[in-house]
């Protein structure tokens, strides 16, 4: 059987999905899912299922993974094995394979993957220490295992590269910033261009006549402001760590205050490899901080549950990021004029703690949003990709959509993988699958 595997490797956990697919199809079938979570707090879990022609899942499994498979690379592996010794699955044959790569610098688009493009996304690896090196392990695993797929990288970036001059510059020297690439790039692109499709779709509108408030609230957090269709700014710059906090990650703060949280700052971190550089300041900004540093736990519904138990920290922790949040979305609201179809929540906070919903919107109240609390609460039992969770009987003044967007990285690469005819024709009696594991090699 002919297959498309999407690979999402997050920072901390793998997604993947297999899905039964052809050229121009209008509708990708998916057959199953996988995830491998926790990988930098071992044991990691690892879950397999599969899903039949009515979507229906089956053959659920769930197990903790032996401590030794603390990395993506081993990580995938195992999954491989799992996935070549599937008795449901005889005769597979994954003919692409496409990988969600957060940094991709200045490529407008999705580029298939050979010696030099290879070589360019790992020239990025510093403008993304927690995300790039690990696809990029997962890209030379493909390549050895899985030697007769096509390798296709997509990029958080790309979506954002529609936002205007002034929103991606720094107030630095023109000369030195374009010299060394220094500009706002944004990422989690891949989700908004997916949740764009689908807020668009429910709301019955043309894709480039669609403005949203979108929230991708996951380990990494962030917010896009997107005006008839297109991104005009996002919380994320140079690297995934400017703008909210996350699990981890600081957010924004006064780019001075790491010398002062530290005399080692600009000394390498002992994390730094031959491929990749990174201060001890990106270290602790990227990975000792966030509501980990501050509660001691990277799941923010343990925060939400401690806080509401009396803890005062884990409070306090759920304000600042409901805080920076709440000030993106008056900047937003500003920079679209007021013209908002929807704001719409999404990524793993955004889709199932109604709580955090509940704690934004109470705080928006001014720009007329007024939740369903009872939608609000019962957002998660909806199957349905897109779910509204606002009043409809707002008298006082026009309402604003809020919805819950569950989004799909995945499946947004793969989508766009089928109608692209570069990835699948033939030109000159070769395809460009040929011409590039000739050139991977
Ligand atoms: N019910 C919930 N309430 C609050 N937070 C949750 C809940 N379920 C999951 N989360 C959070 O979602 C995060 C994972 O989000 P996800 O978007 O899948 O992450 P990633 O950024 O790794 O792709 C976890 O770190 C966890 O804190
Ligand atoms: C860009 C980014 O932060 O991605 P993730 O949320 O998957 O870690
Ligand atoms: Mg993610």
């Amino acid at each position: 059987m002919p297959a498309v595997l999407s690979v999402n490797a997050g920072s901390s956990s793998i997604k993947l999905s297999l899905y039964d697919t052809h050229y121009n199809d209008k509708s990708p079938t998916l057959i199953l899912e996988s995830s491998i979570s926790n990988l930098t707090a071992p044991p990691a879990k690892f879950t397999y299922t599969h899903t039949d022609k009515n979507n229906t899942k089956h053959n659920i499994s769930s197990k903790e993974l032996p401590n030794d498979i603390a990395d993506h690379s081993s990580a995938f592996s195992h999954f491989l094995h799992h996935l070549s010794t599937d008795p449901d699955l005889p005769n597979l044959n994954i003919t692409h394979t496409v990988h969600r790569v957060v940094h991709g610098g200045n490529f407008p688009t999705s580029q298939p993957l050979s010696k030099s493009t290879i070589a360019e996304i790992t020239s990025l690896t510093d403008l993304a220490p927690l995300h790039n090196s690990p696809a990029l392990s997962l890209v030379h695993s493909t390549l050895d295992q899985l030697s007769e797929s096509l390798n296709v990288a997509y990029f958080d970036t790309s979506f954002h590269a529609t936002i205007p001059k002034a929103a991606q510059t720094y107030a630095l020297s023109p000369d030195l910033a374009e010299k060394k690439g220094i500009r706002r790039y944004g990422f989690h692109g891949i989700s908004y261009a997916y949740i764009l499709r689908r807020v668009a779709s429910y709301l019955s509108k043309p894709i480039d006549a669609t403005s949203i408030i979108a929230l991708h609230l996951g380990s990494g957090a962030s917010i896009a402001a997107i005006k008839d269709g297109k991104s005009i700014d996002t919380s994320m710059g140079l690297t995934p760590l400017e703008g909210l906090p996350g699990a981890t990650r600081s957010g924004l703060v006064d780019p001075s205050l790491v010398f002062h949280y530290t005399s080692k700052a600009s000394n390498l971190s002992r994390e730094s490899t031959k491929e990749m550089h990174i201060s001890k300041a990106e270290m602790i900004l990227n990975k000792e901080a966030g509501w980990k540093s501050m509660t001691g736990t990277t799941n923010f519904r343990e925060v939400l549950k401690r806080a509401a138990e009396g803890d005062e920290t884990c409070a306090l922790a759920a304000e600042v990021f409901v805080d920076r949040i709440v000030g993106f979305m008056g900047s937003y609201w500003v920079k679209l004029g007021g013209e908002v179809d929807a704001i719409v929540f999404s990524g793993g906070i955004g889709e199932k703690s109604d709580e955090l919903r509940l704690m934004v919107c109470e705080k928006l109240a001014c720009l007329g949003v007024r939740l369903d609390e009872r939608a609000n609460r019962r957002a998660a039992e909806n199957d349905n990709a897109v779910v509204a969770i606002s009043s409809e009987r707002v008298s006082d003044r026009e309402s604003v959509k809020v919805l819950v967007c569950r989004t799909d990285e995945q499946h947004e690469m793969v989508w766009e993988c089928v109608k692209d005819e570069r990835y699948w024709k033939e030109v000159g009696g070769k395809t460009v699958k040929d011409v590039k594991m000739e050139e991977a090699k």
